[in-house]
């Protein structure tokens, strides 16, 4: 089975997780992608949905769900979103799409999430995974030095811009042994958005694809 055949089933089996009538947090990502194409074609019809990036936002649009703002919706029952990589805690680095500061928001602001992803993203310790960081674009330099000084190698992902208008720093190289504590010291740099190690709200649910089907494992 390929990997994209994966995430596909990943993402369908996600789709028993939505009520008919909900307003949905949607991620960002070639996971969420089959999802949202899955849930137009097949999944419960939702009242609308909160959407983590411009480019979910069109996907989602052009299937005729409607997006809501999440100033406006409220908390929310329910966000499916993919992950780059995660431990068995289900604590995962996001951000490889860059959409991780919206993703961290919406995860936060959600009851549940569950995460969907092919079983390649299942690892014993994050960090082969070069960390995204999402930064101010005048700190970026000032940044990349408080990142080389905690042990990592800083990338300015070059012509990248977020949708909040802000640059990443992919940092490769770091033992993450204690995901929460680096989560806060990162996120502690000023100039730092948001760090895309979610360790402190991690997924409740992960949902691997893979040749024998698709394996849940529920945080403990
Ligand atoms: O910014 C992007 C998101 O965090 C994605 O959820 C993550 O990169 C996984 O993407 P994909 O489903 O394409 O592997």
């Amino acid at each position: 089975m390929s990997s994209d055949a994966a995430k596909r089933e990943a993402a369908r089996a996600a789709l028993k997780f939505v009520e008919e009538g909900c307003i949905l947090g949607v991620g960002t990502g070639s996971t969420v992608n089959h999802f949202i194409d899955l849930l137009a074609a097949e999944g419960p019809s939702i009242r609308a949905a909160v959407s983590s990036s411009d480019a979910s936002t069109q996907r989602l649009q052009e299937h005729g769900i409607e997006v809501m703002e999440l100033n406006s919706s409220g908390d929310l029952d329910l966000y499916v979103d993919g992950a780059d990589e995660s431990n068995r805690l289900l604590q995962l680095i996001k951000g490889g799409g860059g959409a991780l500061t919206r993703e961290k928001i919406i995860a936060a602001a959600s009851r549940k999430f569950v995460c969907i992803a092919d079983r390649s993203k299942l690892v014993r310790a994050l960090g082969a995974f070069p960390l995204p960081v999402e930064v101010i674009p005048m700190a970026r330099s000032y940044v990349a030095r408080k990142l080389k000084a905690l042990g990592g190698i800083p990338n300015w992902r070059e012509g990248f811009v977020t949708d909040n208008g802000n640059q990443i720093i992919d940092v490769s190289g770091l033992t993450i042994s204690e995901p929460i504590k680096l989560e806060d010291t990162i996120n502690a740099i000023p100039g730092v958005v948001t760090v895309g190690l979610f360790a402190r709200r991690g997924a409740d649910v992960l949902l691997l694809g893979g040749e024998d089907g698709v394996e849940r494992i529920d945080r403990r």
